[in-house]
């Protein structure tokens, strides 16, 4: 499945001006509000004719305004997700479901319909009224809608944003096995690192309109050019990892191997080999020119300076190299001039906490 993007397209004082393509897996439309994803999903939905632009969808010309060919939205066979449910309330769960139905192909069998309940969890909600579900059971329901229209393409519009962290939490899982056990490419409108970095595959970033960066998404989610949009608070890294099998000397930790390094965190379940992102917010990471003694820290590497940002409000981000991987720490201009901080220079990390996105 291949989903090639490009548009452009006026909204008052506003310019849309985007190309991406993306295939299997979860594609994430990122970016501040107002910078153009909801415009950019509506497009590819049908909801929105743009001035000009071409959809294609697996060799299957979906709109090109160089020719005026425009499939209607519910030709398309795309299924939606927005961040409230729009569940009929009068019906059952179970009927909310086979409303999906309506529109898929005359030969889609009833196993589909046991095969996306058993994926989604909600084989106990089937007789339940949407009025009795709590907001991450709704949306579950809302996917599952979605699905059962055998969609060649899943759009979802920031499907979590209404939810509470515990009720994100609860359903992340579910969108992970949409991800992995379906083979539905999914274009994913979010403005959360610790969501995108959990669940796409790769990242569109969207500023002001314009595709700023676009690809893999460890790699995008490291861009430092990427800071003003993720916002100072959240920006760092992202580092692809996996479990290791050896646990180490600590049965209260777990170790988890990203090339050459080893990080150690508070243990988790989760089985050897699996794979997993680190993110590591920049603010959370110290220097030092020597190695340090007696710190409480679990993750303390020995690096390489590769690059030193632009000073903003007093501080200064510095980019290592750790074993291959690119580790970024905020520190302040103070202190980047007290220790002679420069490219190329030996350096140590110390790590304060490292995000764990399964
Ligand atoms: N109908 C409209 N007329 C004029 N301007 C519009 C219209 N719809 C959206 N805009 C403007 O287009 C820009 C992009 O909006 P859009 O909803 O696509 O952004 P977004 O990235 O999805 O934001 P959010 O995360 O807040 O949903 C905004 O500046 C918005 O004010």
């Amino acid at each position: 499945m291949t989903l090639e993007v490009q548009t452009t397209h006026r909204l008052g004082g506003f310019s849309l001006d985007a190309a991406f393509s993306s295939d299997r897996g979860v594609t994430a439309l990122f970016g501040k509000s107002g910078s153009g994803k909801t415009t950019l999903i509506n497009i590819i939905a049908g909801l929105l004719s743009p001035d000009s632009g071409r959809i294609v969808l697996d060799g299957d010309i979906i709109m090109d305004s160089g020719n005026r060919s425009f499939t209607p939205p519910h030709q398309r066979r795309f299924g939606s997700v927005f961040q409230e449910a729009r569940l009929f309330p009068h019906l059952s769960v179970r009927h909310n479901l086979t409303y999906g139905r309506w529109f898929a192909p005359a030969n889609q069998t009833g196993q589909d319909f046991d095969r996306i309940v058993d994926l989604l969890g909600i084989e106990a909600l089937l007789e339940r009224a949407p009025t009795n579900l709590s907001g991450g059971e709704k949306q579950r329901i809302a996917i599952g809608r979605a699905l059962l229209s055998s969609p060649r393409l899943l759009l979802m519009d920031e499907p979590l944003a209404a939810l509470d962290e515990a009720r994100k939490a609860e359903i992340l899982p579910y969108l992970e096995r949409l991800r992995d056990e379906t083979d539905i490419p999914i274009v994913y409108v979010s403005h959360s690192v610790a969501e995108v970095t959990r669940l796409a595959n790769r990242v569109v970033a969207l500023e002001d309109g314009r595709v700023s960066a676009s690809g893999d998404a460890a790699t995008v989610l490291s861009l430092s050019a990427l800071t003003s949009m993720i916002g100072r608070r959240e920006a760092g890294c992202v580092i692809e990892a996996n479990i290791e099998p050896d646990a180490g000397d600590d049965p209260r930790l777990t170790v988890i191997r990203a090339g050459e390094t080893l990080f150690r965190v508070p243990k988790v379940s989760l089985p050897a080999g699996h794979a997993i992102r680190l993110h590591i917010a920049a603010r959370d990471v110290l220097l030092a020119i020597s190695a340090p003694q007696g710190l409480s820290a679990l993750n303390i590497f020995e690096g390489r300076i590769l690059e030193i940002g632009a000073e903003a409000q007093g501080a200064i981000d510095v980019r290592v190299d750790c074993g291959g991987n690119t580790i970024v720490s905020r520190v302040t201009a103070h202190s980047a001039e007290r220790l002679a901080l420069q490219a190329g220079m030996p350096i140590h990390v110390v790590i304060k906490s490292v995000a764990l996105e399964q």
